[in-house]
């Protein structure tokens, strides 16, 4: 694999459907690299929290006050001179937009698996929020990065801590926020 060097400061978004591994392999990116690390659920207002624990699929609406507070936390990691890792689904290209704002300093690292890879990990998954009913309604929403959109693409077959080495080495980076190689 090519390596990529990424200007710093830098976000990395961690994206995919529900149950694509976000949660996993960004705390254990975000670990390694010694980087400030947020997860994009804990954003949600509790009436989306109850949404979709009730079955139900947001809606743009509900998705922009949130997709806000990603933003917020990804601009203040910037404004801050810092590195930084989030997850968030970032679903659609508009609230990848919104995300990235500023035009530089966002990385879209896109988990991608098939609805038959997830769902079985969505069923192995206990004590979530999130029911497996909703991943058909997730990949409905989804649109996949386009070529003028800065990031990676990640396929979850492999085990978390390959994926999250894979994604360092794709960037040069390397453990305990020491930054990219020389
Ligand atoms: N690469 C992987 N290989 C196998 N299982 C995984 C992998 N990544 C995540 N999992 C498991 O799949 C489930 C969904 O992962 P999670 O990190 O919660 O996804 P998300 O945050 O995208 O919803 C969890 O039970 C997790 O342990
Ligand atoms: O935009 C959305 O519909 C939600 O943000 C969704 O995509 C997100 O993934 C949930 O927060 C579920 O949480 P998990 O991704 O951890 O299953």
């Amino acid at each position: 694999m090519a390596t990529t060097p990424l200007s710093e400061p830098v976000v990395l978004v961690v994206m995919g459907v529900s149950g694509s591994g976000k949660s996993t392999v960004a705390a254990l990116l975000a670990g390694r690299l010694g980087w400030a690390f947020e997860e994009g659920d804990a954003l949600h207002p509790q009436t989306n929290i109850d949404k979709m624990a009730a079955g139900h699929p947001l809606t743009d609406e509900d998705r922009y006050p949130w997709l806000e507070k990603v933003a917020e936390w990804v601009d203040q990691r910037l404004d801050h001179g810092e590195n930084g890792v989030i997850t968030c689904s970032a679903l659609k290209r508009s609230y990848r937009s919104i995300i990235n704002r500023r035009g530089s300093g966002v990385v879209f690292v896109f988990l991608s698996g098939t609805p038959q890879t997830i769902s079985a990990r969505l069923a192995e998954r206990h004590g979530h929020f999130m029911p497996a009913s909703m991943l058909g309604s997730q990949f409905a929403d989804l649109e996949e990065l386009s070529p003028g959109e800065p990031g990676i693409r990640i396929d979850v077959g492999p085990a978390p801590g390959v994926i999250a080495q894979q994604i360092m080495d794709k960037f040069g980076l390397r453990p305990s926020g020491t930054g990219r190689e020389p």
